[in-house]
């Protein structure tokens, strides 16, 4: 049994699936191949269920915040179950939206792993399939350290796994995924200790702004930060629960979840690359040119695998544009443009930041070519109650035009606030533009129009 199409995707991840629509769109025969669950990482194990967990922390936020707004609530309980439950319902109903958008569009479907047996030609279930184009967008899995005791440990599909509220957790990491697994479970009332291994997390950021963070989950109570705390074993108490021993010789213990967040690996790893002759970097990640191109004619690859901002709006949008290429003949250009890539923590407040940060800039344009506004006020959310919890914004200036070349935030709002920015950025606005616009009172975003 064999069947052909002009376009094949490996993995129905973000890219995959964009990738796949738009080429059937264009009036391709395509076909997507998926060995675990349709919508990737995104939909199963990483954008969709983190925002729903992170709304479940906003509620309790809000309950915390509401005896000042005159409410008398008592709260009973929680059952972290019924969360997951609902939210895993609703991942299915996202599911049931993906296989009707395939058949819509005339997209195969073909649920398998795929490895490659040549350059046109994959196998999924026994059956080869060959295909003019393939694009592999197989994405990335988390990574799990080599120490003694990590197998005690969780990494975030595990987190997504959890159908009860663990009471004390450790959380290893200092990126997006530790910062946001942290705040859940802190907000939500478990016994937080995020362990970083220098000074702070997400060191990449805007300083200011990670310092705000900082600030607030000191006011907050959690989640506790160890600094300088890197992980040296895991141990099991008799009474099941994990002792964690770092470095430094610090011991965290009687711990009932552990969560590794250290980052994520390429799985190029069981796809049988070499049959195809595609060639991957050290750690796995697949090299591509500026049009996803791969160093074998015919074939792509998008996403996480490239090892390129991995983000599920750029693997969308480098999979559609890569499509558009191959099949609508107006788009012959056609490829993703990497600069000003906006990007949220969903932290507590949220984080929003995109282009450079003030060291960025101070090194790319030299310090007397850059200018730096900040504000920072207390949300009128959080004003009326004890929780005088300060919002922190700023904007990166360069040339005597003033281009703003960075914008960072941690606050209320943050994540929806950033997009309309980034289109400003995006079109090249002056801190002149931001000024000539008339503010949305009363607002936090306003902050970014009213610098002085
Ligand atoms: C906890 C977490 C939270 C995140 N939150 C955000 C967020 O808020 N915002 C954001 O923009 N990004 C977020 N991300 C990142 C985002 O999920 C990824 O950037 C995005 O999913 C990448 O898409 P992709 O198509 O490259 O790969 P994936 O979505 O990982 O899809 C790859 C698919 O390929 C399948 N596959 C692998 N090998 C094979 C094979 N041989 N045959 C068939 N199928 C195969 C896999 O099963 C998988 O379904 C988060 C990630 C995590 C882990
Ligand atoms: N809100 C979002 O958009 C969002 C959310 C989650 C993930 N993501 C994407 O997923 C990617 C992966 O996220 P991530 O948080 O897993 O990775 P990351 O690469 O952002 O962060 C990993 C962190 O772990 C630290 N680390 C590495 N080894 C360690 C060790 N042995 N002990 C302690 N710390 C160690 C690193 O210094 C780094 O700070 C991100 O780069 C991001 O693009 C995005």
């Amino acid at each position: 049994m064999s069947r052909h199409f002009d376009y094949l995707s490996i993995g129905a991840g973000s890219g995959g699936i964009a990738s796949a629509n738009r080429a059937a769109i264009r009036g391709a025969s395509a076909a997507v191949i998926e060995a675990k669950a349709v919508g990737g990482t995104c939909v199963n194990v990483g954008c969709v269920p983190k925002k729903v967990m992170w709304y479940g922390a906003h509620i309790a936020e809000a309950l915390k915040y509401a005896p000042s707004y005159g409410f008398e609530v008592e709260q009973k309980g929680y059952d972290w179950g019924t969360l997951v439950k609902n939210r895993e319902a609703y991942i299915e109903r996202i599911h049931g939206g993906y296989k009707r958008g395939f058949a819509g569009n005339g997209v195969e479907y073909i649920e398998g792993f795929a490895t490659f047996v040549d350059k046109n030609t994959v196998e999924v279930n026994g059956e080869q399939i060959t295909a003019d184009h393939i694009t592999i967008a197989v994405g990335g899995r988390p990574t799990v350290p080599d120490l003694p005791g990590a197998e005690h440990g969780i990494d975030s599909d595990g987190f997504f796994a959890l159908t009860e509220q663990p009471k004390k957790a450790v959380v290893v990491g200092a990126g997006y995924i530790a910062v946001e697994i942290a705040g859940v479970f802190h907000a939500l009332g478990t016994d937080t200790h995020l362990l970083v291994r220098q000074d702070r997390p997400l060191r990449d950021f805007e300083r200011s702004v990670i310092d705000s963070l900082l600030t607030r989950m000191e006011q907050d109570g959690g989640p506790t930060l160890h600094t300088y705390s890197e992980v040296k074993k895991v141990d099991k108490n008799d009474d099941g629960t994990l002792c964690i021993t770092t470095l430094n010789d610090e011991i965290v213990d009687q711990v009932d979840c552990l969560v590794w967040a250290i980052g994520r690996e390429p799985t190029t790893d069981k796809i049988n690359l070499a049959a195809a002759g595609v060639e991957a970097d050290k750690q796995g990640y697949i090299k591509v040119d500026d049009y996803q191109n791969t160093n074998v004619d015919g074939i792509y690859a998008v996403g996480d695998i490239t090892g390129a901002a991995q983000l599920t709006p750029v693997a969308i949008k480098a999979g559609r544009l890569l499509a558009e290429r191959l099949f609508n003949k107006d788009m012959p250009d056609a490829h993703m443009d990497f600069s000003l890539i906006p990007t949220i923590v969903f932290s507590h407040p949220p984080i929003g930041t995109i282009g450079m940060t003030e060291v960025d800039a101070v090194e790319h344009y030299g310090a007397d070519e850059v200018k730096v506004y900040d504000s920072g006020f207390a949300a009128m959310y959080n004003a009326v109650t004890p929780h005088r919890a300060m919002s922190h914004f700023k904007l990166v200036c360069a040339g005597s035009d003033e281009k703003v070349v960075g914008l960072h935030g941690i606050g209320e709002g943050m994540d929806e606030i950033l997009q309309g920015f980034a289109v400003a950025m995006k079109m090249g606005a002056t801190k002149a533009d931001f000024d000539a616009t008339v503010a949305l009172h009363p607002t936090s975003a306003e902050e970014f129009v009213t610098m002085r």
